[in-house]
């Protein structure tokens, strides 16, 4: 196998170094890694890049099985990996929907096979999403797919007792429940922010108390059985109160934004280009700016992409006609950059924090034959990114790779590139370009 030496790579932001790749693991830094080097060995000029560990995303849409036409499985984990991704929680509202050990191992299976990124399935907390049954999460948290993640995202849980339940079961088997706060009655016919500009543009507003109101009762709930929660795309100014108060109480939860939460706010519905319209939705400035705030200072965890492609059909129509959501994958790392490293508020190591160690831990991939996200020392797997912070690039649609191009950053000037991943030691991305794997093998 192809070994690689990263010359003059910063990791973390810290002093330049090179780094050996090889038999999947970090073998060498420093002055022992050229020496290590050999004729499998392809150098690669890292000077004035950030090595960091690779990222991990908590929240991805992959759409197989059953909506192959807006994405696959391949499709997703190799613009993922154009994205410094090498792990990936693949969301379960598929069809059919990832509730069972079946499903979640095929989906594993086809991330395996696929080789672009490791494949982690979310599995569902209720069956079919229906909010009513149980799933079967411990078949799920034993299948060979090693299930921790649990969502019904897409729909919240909102029969406090099943929520209860879930929380509890997944104890077993230190498993989280990632919850998608939206009380449905509160949202019934919601198109987007309920506010000023709903009020303006006549579109059937959401409010934020629709969120908060859940993650409410959700900390509680998880205070009272004593078990784990997680927040997908935290929206608001008031989800974040709530959270800093769960957190000073001691209660187990975390909590994640997108990054378009972080850079985009409701007046862009004034386009009515649906685009822009997402769930949850794109809310005010000063929503942001709490945000902003909350990921900088940890109140927030993770940043999470919430990638979910969509076909021109299901897009380019009336707002009202259009699905929720955006892709996100190969934009996630410039938009944090942009928003939280060039405005001062985070450095790079805090990035590697919400963007890989923290979401591995969440996801519980810390550990064992997937351990991601571990600073780079000599003997971890080899998982880099290596990124460009002085880069700048104008987002175009139509240069993404993902299957869909429903982004919201088009003609958007982000800064940083990715430039190399590597997933345990191999090559997914070189030169900003995706490298095709061979047959994996592991
Ligand atoms: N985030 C989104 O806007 N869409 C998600 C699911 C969801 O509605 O949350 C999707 O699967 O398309």
């Amino acid at each position: 196998m192809t070994t690689y030496l990263l010359r003059g790579a910063a990791p973390l932001g810290g002093a330049p170094t090179d780094l050996l790749l090889a038999d999947g693991r970090i073998a060498a830094t420093g002055a022992d890694a050229a020496s290590g080097a050999d004729a499998r060995t392809v150098t690669v000029d890292a000077e004035g890049l950030v090595a960091l560990p690779g990222l991990v995303d908590l929240h991805t849409h992959l759409r197989e099985p059953g909506r192959e036409d807006a994405e696959t499985v391949a499709s997703g984990t190799r613009a993922a990996a154009a994205g410094g991704f090498t792990a990936v929680h693949a969301m379960a509202n598929t069809s059919p929907v990832a509730d069972t050990a079946g499903v979640v191992e095929q989906v594993w299976r086809l991330g395996r096979d696929a080789g672009w990124v490791d494949v982690l399935p979310v599995g569902a907390v209720s069956v079919g999403l229906a909010g009513t049954q149980l799933a079967e999460l411990g078949a799920m948290a034993h299948s060979a797919a090693r299930v921790r993640v649990f969502s019904d995202d897409g729909h919240c849980v909102h029969d406090p007792v099943l929520m209860r339940r879930a929380l509890e079961y997944v104890k077993a088997f230190d498993g989280v429940i990632a919850q998608h706060a939206q009380e449905p009655r509160l949202t019934q016919g919601a198109q987007m922010h309920e506010g000023v500009v709903s009020a303006e543009v006549g579109l059937a507003g959401w409010p934020a108390v629709a969120e908060e109101a859940i993650i409410a009762r959700d900390v509680l709930l998880a205070e009272h059985v004593g078990s784990r929660l997680h927040v997908c795309h935290l929206s608001t100014a008031g989800s974040v109160e709530i959270v800093r108060w769960a957190k000073a109480r001691g209660i187990d939860v975390t909590a994640e934004v997108t990054p378009h939460h972080l850079l985009l706010t409701d007046g862009l519905a004034r386009t009515y280009d649906p685009l822009y319209k997402v769930n949850p939705p794109l809310r005010t400035a000063e929503d942001v700016e709490a945000l902003r705030a909350a990921l900088a200072d940890g109140t927030i965890d993770v940043v999470a992409t919430d990638h979910a492609p969509h076909t021109r059909e299901d897009k380019d129509c009336e707002w009202a006609a259009a699905a929720f959501g955006m892709t996100g994958l190969e934009t996630a790392l410039p938009v944090v950059a942009t928003t939280m490293v060039e405005t001062g508020r985070m450095t790079w190591a805090e990035v590697a924090r919400v963007l890989s160690a923290t979401p591995a831990r969440i996801g519980r991939i810390d550990s064992g034959p997937l351990a991601q996200g571990r600073p780079l020392a000599v003997g971890e797997p080899a998982n880099v990114t290596l990124v460009d912070p002085a880069a700048r690039w104008t987002v175009d649609p139509r240069g993404l790779l993902s299957a869909s191009t429903n982004t919201p950053f088009g003609g958007q000037e982000l800064a940083s590139r990715v430039v190399a991943t590597f997933l345990r030691g191999r090559a997914t991305v070189l030169e900003g370009a995706p490298v095709e794997p061979e047959a994996v093998t592991r």
